[in-house]
């Protein structure tokens, strides 16, 4: 019977211990340290249930005895550190790519120390836990019921040994056959008892693991939804969604399975050593002063070994960087024939860290000998002076068992408990990017709650200065003041980069003006209800995206009941169909095997570009806007679609205020005023007659254009269409 069988399990699972990599590296490493610990243990139970006169008949003998033992336990601290010596060889690699990985979750670690840094780290740390103490608290009573079980359990495991014990004394000394069964059966019971405590522990953590993952995840997309655009220009999308896929995960099962751990550990420990004082409180105290010294040496050790951890793989890095930009300029190195520098830089830098893995090697095979080494001195320490009080008579045979199984049991309790701080604290930096996250604040106010009853919808930017955040050097709009009144159809034109999309992305709030205002009906656009304004101004964009579910919740695409909105203001079947007919697509969808059920795809990608298009005018439309922001794209389709979704525009240009980014001159031509916006200004303005007529910006663009298109017109043109219509501006 192990007491520690449980601990060891959980141990390797959870533990990240410095000294400790790669699971070859840890498989063997954990034989060999079972393998000094039985023969120990061994040794310890022989000497025990036998009587110390019966195997070492005198005290002198018996020291002899205890001296071979002490040479048997230095050989197997040998033997291991050698072959932790050849694992650290082969392992080197493995290791490597783990560190790397560590390094890259919790860049606090390679975080340069400082007085301030470590301030500011403590506290980012102190709102990690309490985030995630405050999350946790919702399962106050699943967690709690886990806690108790923990500590049923880890009392039926302290109970263990003292059976154990005392079926040794009934065997050997009391000759108690009836006392023997019963207390076999009552070992068998404990035995249960801590198996079935332990199921119910685990299985209520891991339902707690997970509550607290979803629980983590809901916050994080949530925040993310709320971010600014700033935000997502600069964050990259890979790293946000592997906060979200893979972090959280991380988090909630390292943080709650090392505090499982943990507190099971601490019971473990406090319940041991209650019964190690009942067994002899002369050996539990000399137990209790060796067991925190051996622990502080490889305390201090771990500390250096990380030290050296860190250099490595600062040399790892530089010698990857070499690599790197040898292999990502490959045809520079060839044609200048540089790979032999090449090699040379790059094996200089392999030999640095090969000098800094042999540092590592041999630090690691110190630690293994001293690891190996001092727990079993302990042991040893206590069997030698139990031993004594056996011989004096002042304590049983069966006690001096039972002490050495919770002195075994209570080593793994404070290894695991060491084990598990650090792995928490590890654990705790990875949970910190994603609280952090979580409780971004977005660089925009919180959002408006004006929903007056009228909405004229009339636009006005006024001296507006803008720069993107991811670029805050380069000046986009400078000074732009432009008005669109109810009813008109305003076009903003002129070469690209100008800033016109920019405009649009204003108008929704995306992004606020560094100065100036932009206004609806007199009101800044961010003292609007969003979600109130978005039914009101609505987008077709230039490259509009579809959601892989059907046509019909794709033009619905936030009006559903699931989006927040009333029932009754919903739209109907009807009002889809009419939206699709205005956007010149009905006809196509109901040509379609499913109708307005059809799939469209990952992206809308089983439908054309065209359809696509017209599917994301119908999605503006079935809002009833007051005013319709479009950003007109046709470069990127066929003659066939882009007449179609010409027709649709034209079509509803006629009824709603409109604001275009327009790159057709039959959208330009038809338009109430033109702005031509060059360099975040606006040029000139006017109608297109007036503006050719000034012969400015803007009859230069259409000049070029006009050539462009004749030159290119026979492969964009249809039979019907004249050279006018299929300008791009
Ligand atoms: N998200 C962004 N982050 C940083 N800079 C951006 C961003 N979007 C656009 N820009 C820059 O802002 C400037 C104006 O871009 P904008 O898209 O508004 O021009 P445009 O007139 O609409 O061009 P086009 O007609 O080609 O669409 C460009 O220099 C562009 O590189």
């Amino acid at each position: 019977m192990t007491p520690c069988t449980a601990t060891t399990a959980e141990h390797a699972l959870v533990c990240s211990p410095p000294p400790r990599f790669g699971s070859g590296a840890k498989g063997q490493y954990s034989q060999g340290w079972l393998l000094c610990e039985m023969l120990l243990l061994g040794k310890a139970v022989l000497v025990a249930i036998y009587g110390l006169d019966d195997v070492f008949p005198d005290t002198r003998t018996g020291n002899v005895g205890l001296a071979f033992m002490f040479c048997c336990i230095l050989c197997s601290a040998l033997c291991v550190a050698l072959e932790t010596l050849l694992v650290t060889h082969f392992v080197t690699g493995r290791r490597d790519k783990a560190r790397a990985l560590t390094s890259e979750e919790t860049p606090l670690l390679e975080k340069p120390d400082g007085v301030d840094e470590a301030a500011a780290q403590q506290a980012s740390d102190a709102r990690t836990i309490l985030t995630l103490v405050a999350y946790s608290a919702q399962d106050t009573v699943l967690l709690s019921v886990a806690f108790a079980a923990g500590a049923l359990a880890a009392l039926a495991l302290a109970l263990i040994p003292y059976f154990t014990g005392q079926i040794v004394d009934y065997a050997t000394i009391d000759q108690d056959s009836h006392a023997f069964t019963l207390t076999t059966g009552k070992l068998l019971a404990a035995s249960l008892a801590c198996a079935i405590f332990t199921g119910i522990r685990g299985g209520l953590f891991t339902v707690g693991i997970t509550r607290l993952n979803v629980r983590l995840r809901t916050n994080l997309f949530a925040s993310l939804l709320r971010q600014d655009m700033g935000y997502f220009d600069t964050a990259k999308s890979g790293e946000i969604t592997s906060r979200l896929a893979a972090d959280t995960t991380t988090v909630a099962d390292q943080i709650c399975l090392n505090i499982n751990v943990l507190m099971r550990s601490l019971t473990q420990a406090v319940l041991v050593l209650i019964f190690m004082f009942h067994a002899s409180w002369r050996l539990a105290v000399i137990t209790f002063i060796m067991i925190p010294c051996a622990l502080s040496i490889s305390k201090v050790y771990g500390a250096y070994f990380r030290k050296l951890g860190k250099k490595v793989q600062a040399e790892l890095a530089e010698a990857n960087a070499v690599a790197d930009e040898a292999l990502g300029n490959v045809g520079t190195v060839r044609a200048h024939a540089a790979e032999d520098s090449v090699k040379a830089a790059y094996a200089a830098k392999l030999q640095l860290f090969y000098v800094l893995e042999m540092k590592t090697a041999l630090a690691y095979c110190t630690y293994m000998v001293t690891a190996t080494f001092l727990p079993n001195v302990v042991s040893a320490g206590v069997l030698f002076y139990g031993g004594h009080l056996v011989l004096a008579n002042r304590m049983s045979a069966g006690a001096l068992v039972s002490f050495m199984l919770y002195q075994q049991s209570l080593s793994g309790s404070f290894q695991s408990m060491g084990d598990v701080l650090s792995a928490l604290s590890a654990a705790v930096g990875a949970a910190d990017k994603v609280v952090e996250l979580i409780h971004r604040q977005p660089a925009t106010p919180a959002p408006g709650t004006y929903t007056p009853d009228t909405f004229a919808g009339r636009l006005q930017l006024s001296d507006v200065h803008f720069r993107y955040p991811a670029r805050p050097d380069a000046p986009v709009l400078n000074g732009l003041s432009l008005q669109v009144n109810p009813g008109e159809v305003v076009a903003l034109v002129g070469s690209s980069g100008g800033g016109k999309s920019s405009i649009v992305k204003l108008i929704q709030h995306f992004y606020m003006p560094s100065q100036g205002h932009v206004r609806f009906d007199g009101r800044d656009v961010g003292l609007y209800n969003p979600k109130w304004l978005r039914r009101r101004v609505a987008i077709v964009n230039q490259e509009p995206t579809l959601f892989a579910r059907s046509i019909k919740r794709n033009i619905l695409y936030g009006l559903e009941r699931e989006d927040g909105v009333p029932a009754a203001e919903v739209p109907t079947q009807a009002d889809v169909e009419h939206a699709a007919q205005l956007a010149n697509i009905h006809h196509v969808i109901l040509a379609m095997p499913q109708g307005y059920d059809s799939e469209c795809g990952e992206r809308g990608v089983q439908l054309s570009g065209g359809q696509k298009q017209r599917i994301a005018i119908a999605r503006a439309l079935v809002r009833r806007p007051a005013v319709l922001l479009l950003d007109e794209a046709t470069s990127a389709l066929d003659a066939d679609s882009e007449a179609a979704v010409q027709d649709a525009l034209d079509g509803i240009m006629k009824h709603h205020t409109v604001l275009v980014v327009a790159h057709r001159l039959s959208t330009i031509q038809n338009a109430t005023r033109i702005l031509v916006v060059s360099k975040g200004t606006v040029v000139e303005q006017g109608r297109h007659e007036d503006l050719i007529e000034a012969g400015g910006t803007y009859s230069a663009l259409v000049r070029r254009q006009m050539q462009k298109s004749a030159s290119t017109m026979s492969l964009t043109m249809r039979p019907d269409q004249g050279p006018g219509p299929s300008m791009f501006l």
